[in-house]
């Protein structure tokens, strides 16, 4: 294991979710103090939704803050599959309904996400890297970010010298066709957090620190930022 780890473990996931928006929220009110702004890319799935309940009422300057997504579903913003439609549900509430948000769907390339790509990853670059803030969740098959195990871009995805910034990812594991922020862009943030529930998740997680080699494992040998694991049953 090369990166830094710092683990966090909670009784249950509304202590987790507390902790983890207010540690969020400080990162992103430093950024807005040494800079002026602050950028945050941040997961999709279910995990989020209660930490962006709380995340929403932090009184923070949202105005000068930019969300974006880690990755996202190739479905229109109405479907409820959509990490943009859940974002804007769960997240864009309070004090925070004033931040700007930088989606990775683009539906002008609705049938095609390759065509997308260009356009998308200039959307991206335009933000400024590095991020302020990454949050990112993990599915139960050792995926994080749409990096899947068995997708068609993996490798691509996962190269730690690709250029690109984001790329498209399909595998039997995940639905629809997806976008995803490169391995490389994922790691060029200041602050770097992995939100996990559940003991099967745990165990996923020990596998790969064990050496297994589910793409989570990806994050967890990297030397470019630390990264703190928040866990809850
Ligand atoms: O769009 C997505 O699916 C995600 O960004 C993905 O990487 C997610 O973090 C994990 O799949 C965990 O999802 P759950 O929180 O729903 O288990």
């Amino acid at each position: 294991m090369n990166a830094k780890i710092n683990r966090h473990d909670f009784a249950d996931r509304l202590t987790l979710a507390d902790k983890l928006a207010r540690d969020v929220a400080s990162r992103l009110d430093a950024a807005i103090k040494a800079r002026g702004k602050a950028t945050v890319a941040v997961s999709g799935g279910g995990t989020p939704k209660l930490m962006f309940a709380v995340l929403a009422q932090q009184e923070i300057d949202w105005s000068k803050v930019t969300v974006t997504l880690v990755d996202e579903r190739w479905v229109d913003t109405d479907s409820d599959r959509s990490n943009a439609r859940m974002v804007a549900e769960h997240l864009f509430h309070h004090e925070s309904h004033t931040a700007q948000f930088v989606p990775l769907f683009d539906r002008a390339h609705k049938d095609n996400v390759d065509g997308a790509l260009a356009d998308v990853g200039a959307r991206i670059d335009a933000l400024g890297l590095p991020f302020d803030v990454v949050l990112l969740g993990m599915g139960s098959d050792g995926h994080t970010a749409s990096f899947f195990p068995g997708g068609d871009n993996l490798a691509k995805a996962l190269d730690p010298d690709g250029k690109d910034t984001v790329v498209s990812m399909r595998a039997d594991g995940a639905g629809e066709p997806r976008i995803t922020l490169s391995l490389p862009r994922v790691l060029d943030t200041r602050a770097l957090y992995l939100h996990i529930e559940g003991d099967d998740k745990k165990q996923v997680l020990q596998n790969a620190l064990d050496g297994g080699d589910a793409p989570i494992a990806k994050v967890l040998t990297q030397e470019r930022v630390p990264l703190d694991i928040y866990w809850a049953p």
